[in-house]
């Protein structure tokens, strides 16, 4: 199934909010509703942002003929979210061609068929690699949701996961949860059991002491933005398991398309990390009015990554 598509007009998602209790397509004709679905995760995840930041621009296109609405309804889709670099990129490679509507979408669905390609790349890839770095039956720690959800089909470090499966090479899987929004409890767990992979859900601070405890081959995660000098940025929490993972001696390896790579970042310092504000953590645990701080993202130094695996390549930052 893909996730994220375009059809009769409307760029069609599953309802990423309301898994893993049901699952429900949304059929987003308008900017508005496509920009509020990314805003509250709906769609979520790099390279399905990418497909959706483009779609959003053919929609704008197909919305006026008036070039300056057109435009303002671009720049609203393309900062939707700052962090990954796919929402931004997809959606000026379909401006490029404006006024074309057509074209537009015609660029929307080679981003949506890009995307495809690369994940059964990176799963090639990313499990030639795993294997040659912990054998031929490797426990992975993963963190946040990189699968089919997070792209179009197949996904990117889950992607390895499963071509791990398929091949009798995987050890098990185990999810970290991932505070507040609980994409690994709620996503990752649920592409999981559909596709039959052995695994295990931890919360996200028993990642390092499971490393420490020798239950963990490898941690591999994604990216929403890999930057020049290699620093990941990638969900908060990666970085703790960077960490863990140096401390324990395994590789921490990060997958994510060529599409990920932001060249103009020198390093993380340089991206913005979003802060979605406190009502996602606060809520009904601490006292009213508690002020919090919640990066939806963090930055893991190159120093600590063993390894990124993209769709042509294999680079050691
Ligand atoms: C293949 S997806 C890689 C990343 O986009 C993923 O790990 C992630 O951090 C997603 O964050 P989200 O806030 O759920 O969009």
């Amino acid at each position: 199934m893909r996730t994220i598509d375009w059809v009769d007009g409307a760029v069609v998602i599953v309802d990423q909010t309301r898994l893993p209790g049901e699952v429900v397509w949304l059929h987003l004709s308008t900017v508005d509703s496509l920009i509020d679905a990314i805003q509250r995760l709906a769609v979520r995840g790099a390279p399905a942002l990418g497909v959706a930041g483009a779609m959003g621009v053919a929609l704008a296109a197909r919305s006026s003929d008036d070039p300056s609405v057109v435009a303002d309804l671009v720049h609203r889709v393309e900062t939707a979210r700052p962090t990954a670099v796919n929402l931004a990129r997809g959606a000026r490679r379909a401006a490029a061609v404006l006024p074309s509507a057509t074209a537009a979408l015609e660029v929307a669905l080679r981003i949506r068929d890009e995307e495809i390609e690369s994940s059964a790349e990176m799963a090639r890839l990313g499990a030639d690699l795993v294997t040659s770095l912990c054998g031929p039956s490797a426990r992975l720690l993963t963190h946040c949701n990189t699968g089919a959800l997070a792209t179009v089909v197949g996904g990117t470090a889950l992607a390895v996961a499963f071509e791990l499966h398929r091949r009798g090479t995987l050890g098990g899987v185990i999810a970290s949860e991932t505070r507040p929004l609980l994409q690994g409890a709620r996503l990752t767990t649920w592409e999981l059991a559909r596709a039959g992979v052995p695994h295990r859900l931890a919360v996200d601070s028993a990642g390092p002491f499971l490393m420490a405890r020798g239950e963990v081959d490898a941690v591999i995660l994604g990216a929403d933005r890999i930057c020049a000098n290699g620093d990941v940025v990638n969900k908060v929490g990666s970085y703790a398991h960077a960490l863990g993972a140096r401390a324990a001696g395994i590789p921490f390896i990060c997958v994510a398309p060529e599409s990920t790579v932001d060249l103009s970042a020198p390093g993380g310092a340089e991206v913005e990390i979003e802060d979605r504000g406190a009502a996602e953590i606060v809520g009904s645990s601490a006292p009213p009015g508690t002020a919090a701080v919640n990066p939806a993202f963090d930055v893991t130094p190159a120093s600590l990554v063993t390894a990124i695996v993209t769709d042509t390549r294999v680079w050691h930052p």
